[in-house]
This record gives C-alpha cells, structure tokens and sequence, in this order.
C-alpha cells in the first residue's frame, strides 16, 4: 500500500495525499497546468525544471508512458501532483505506468489531493515554494534559491543534424524535443549549441537563422548572456520561443515580471493584433513581457492574450526578428500556430543580411 505523504506550503498549508514515484522528499515551486491530456509531454518539458506541477485534470496516467512523446530525455521537474494517478495504465502505445516512469527517473509526486482546492489557493496567493514530505515539519526551511536552472537542463556541446536545407542553429535554454522535430520536418541542418554560446562561435557555424528554445525559470537568472544574444539576433533571422521571447525582449531593453499564477495549459487563446484572428495555444510560463516597457525597444506588439491582455508575441520593427510567449510547436496542445515554423523557415530562405554580414 502507498504510504502517506503530505504537500507542505510556503504559506504552512498542508495537504495529505498518497505518496508516489520516487521516495525521497522533494521541494519546488507549486504551479498547476489545466491540460486535459498530455502529461508525459508537460512531465518531460524542461522549462518546468525546479517545479512541481499540479494536474488540474482529476486523473492522470490512465493511457500510461510511450516511447513516442518524450520532449527530453530525462525529466527535470521537482514533483507531480495529482488528484488520481492510474496504476493500471490501457494504451496499445504505454510501455510503462506513470508510476514507474517516476520512480526510475527520480522524481517524487503525490496523488489524492484536491486538486481544485489546492488551485484555488494558488490562483489566489500566487505560486509559492512547497514541500513533499513524509512527515509534517514542525517548522520550514527552505533550500537555497539556485539563480537558473538553464545551465542545467542546456547542451553542453554543439549537437549538428545533418540535411541538406537552411542552416539553424537551436540555442539550448531547455529546448523541448518537439521544435527541434519541426525544424527537422521542414528540411532544415540543425545544430543545437549550449545557452552560453558566444557570438564568435555561432558566427563560425555559418548559420542561416537562430532559434531562441523554450527554457526554465526567471529571464533575469541568466542577463550575462544578453548581450550575446543582442549580438546573434541583430545579425541573423531569428524566432524565440518562450523563454527566448522573454530574453529577446530583455536583450533589447525591455523588461519582464511574474505573473500571479502563470499561463500553464492548452488552450490559452491569444489574438493575433493585425488581422484579429484568434489561435488557441499551448503554453507553460510565469514570466511576461511587461507591454509598456516595449515602447523603448524596436519590437512592437504582434499577439496579445485573451484573458488577461498579456503580450503574446513581438516582432522587431525592420529586421527579420520575431518571438512568441506561447508554444507554437504545442505538443501537447492544439497545433493552430504550427505555420509559424514554415513562416520562419520561409524568412530565413527569402533573408540576404545573415550572408551579407
Ligand atoms: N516555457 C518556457 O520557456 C518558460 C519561460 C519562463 N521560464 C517562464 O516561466 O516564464
């Protein structure tokens, strides 16, 4: 029988569950995903390094573990949360339960909690530290705040796959597997390079446009590298995804926040400011560009959110230099915004100033 183990909040909170995967207490940052599908996807996402997530869909496990849908190849989150977890996984794809899936990789998490209570007090306090423990603590300490956990989760050596097309080079913030497989799909050369890389060396890759990735954590974590991506990015057509639209926007002046509770689901909806069309998007992000501090920068707005009137995507005003907050690439989501990688693709084929440069 699962043992008792308990969800111990910033805040004193505690919430008792069932313990599950593996058995050593754990601390993170509680945030929570309204996904109804697509927990192995969100699990191996290396942008929730550091993080606990709580699935606000009561049951998770239930069509188990493939070899298919991994977007890393270890997970790097700090715990899971859930209402249930299924033990006896049914998919003709699953090769192994939830469950078990966690204990190997390491990873703690508890099931039987209530879920929408515990959203609730999130969607009211913020997001917040908690603990996963066998015993409740009689008083809380925390664990050092590591600045970011990019180097972490990033390459640590240039990564090339070889095809005949446009040359991109991926900066690794904690990419996940789907935008290098789009990349892939459309014929493009891809070399993946560590977070860090200088302009120098991304120079001498000969590339024919930069991929900003998706990553974890605070922007602000890692401002050493800003000027090498205003370098990059003002030299060669590039795309950012995520936490490469929050850089993007920092490289250039603009400033980031924290939001409250986040955008952690699949089916954000965003409006594309031009045309008005509306696109249901995937997304996983606590940070935002703060839409004032634009105005100083060549970006202007290109998307914003429905519900809260975030900015959602940017593009710099003369050069090929565009970014997005949400997940285009989705996996798991709706794949409305998938264009957005023949567009680029599209962009660096039709652009002269990388080879001009
Ligand atoms: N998915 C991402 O790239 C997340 C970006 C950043 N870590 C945030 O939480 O806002």
């Amino acid at each position: 029988m699962a043992s008792k183990g308990y969800l111990v909040l910033e805040t004193g909170e505690v919430w008792e569950g069932k313990w599950m995967g593996d058995k050593r207490p754990t601390e993170g940052e509680v945030v929570f995903n309204t996904s109804m599908t697509g927990y192995q996807e969100i699990i191996t996402d290396p942008s929730y390094a550091g993080q606990m997530i709580v699935f606000c869909y009561p049951l998770i496990g239930n069509y188990g573990i493939n070899d298919i849908d991994f977007e890393s190849c270890v997970p790097h989150l700090a715990g899971v949360i859930t209402g249930e977890d299924c033990e006896a996984p049914s998919h003709f794809q699953s090769i192994q339960s939830l469950h078990h899936y966690l204990e190997h990789q390491g990873v703690a998490g508890l099931s039987g909690i209530d879920t929408r209570a515990l959203v609730k007090t999130i969607r009211k306090q913020g997001t917040m530290k908690g603990k996963l423990v066998f015993e409740i603590p009689s008083s809380l300490e925390w664990g050092k705040t590591e600045p970011s956990h990019v180097p972490v989760v990033s390459v640590t050596q240039p990564i090339t796959y070889e095809q005949e097309g446009p040359h991109i080079i991926l900066i690794d913030f904690g990419y996940k597997k789907s935008i290098l497989d789009y990349l892939l799909k459309l014929g493009c050369k891809v070399t993946v390079v560590p977070y860090n890389t200088s302009f120098d060396t991304v120079k001498g890759l000969k590339p024919d446009g930069i991929m900003l990735s998706n990553g974890p954590g605070n922007p602000e974590g890692i401002s050493n590298i800003l000027p090498a991506i205003q370098q990059i990015t003002s030299t060669y057509p590039t795309f950012g995804i995520c936490l490469g639209h929050q850089l993007l926007a920092l490289a250039y002046g603009a400033t980031t926040s924290k939001l409250t509770y986040g955008h952690r689901g699949a089916n954000h909806p965003v409006q594309h400011v031009d045309s008005g069309k509306v696109y249901i998007t995937s997304q996983n992000h606590g940070y935002e560009v703060n839409k004032t501090s634009l105005k100083n920068t060549p970006f202007i707005p290109t998307y914003h959110n429905i519900n809260d009137g975030s900015v959602e995507g940017m593009k710099h005003h003369t050069l090929p230099i565009a970014s997005v907050q949400f997940h285009p690439e989705a996996h798991a989501g709706p794949s409305d915004t998938e264009f957005m990688f023949r567009d680029f693709i599209e962009l660096v084929g039709e652009s002269t100033y990388a080879t001009t440069s």
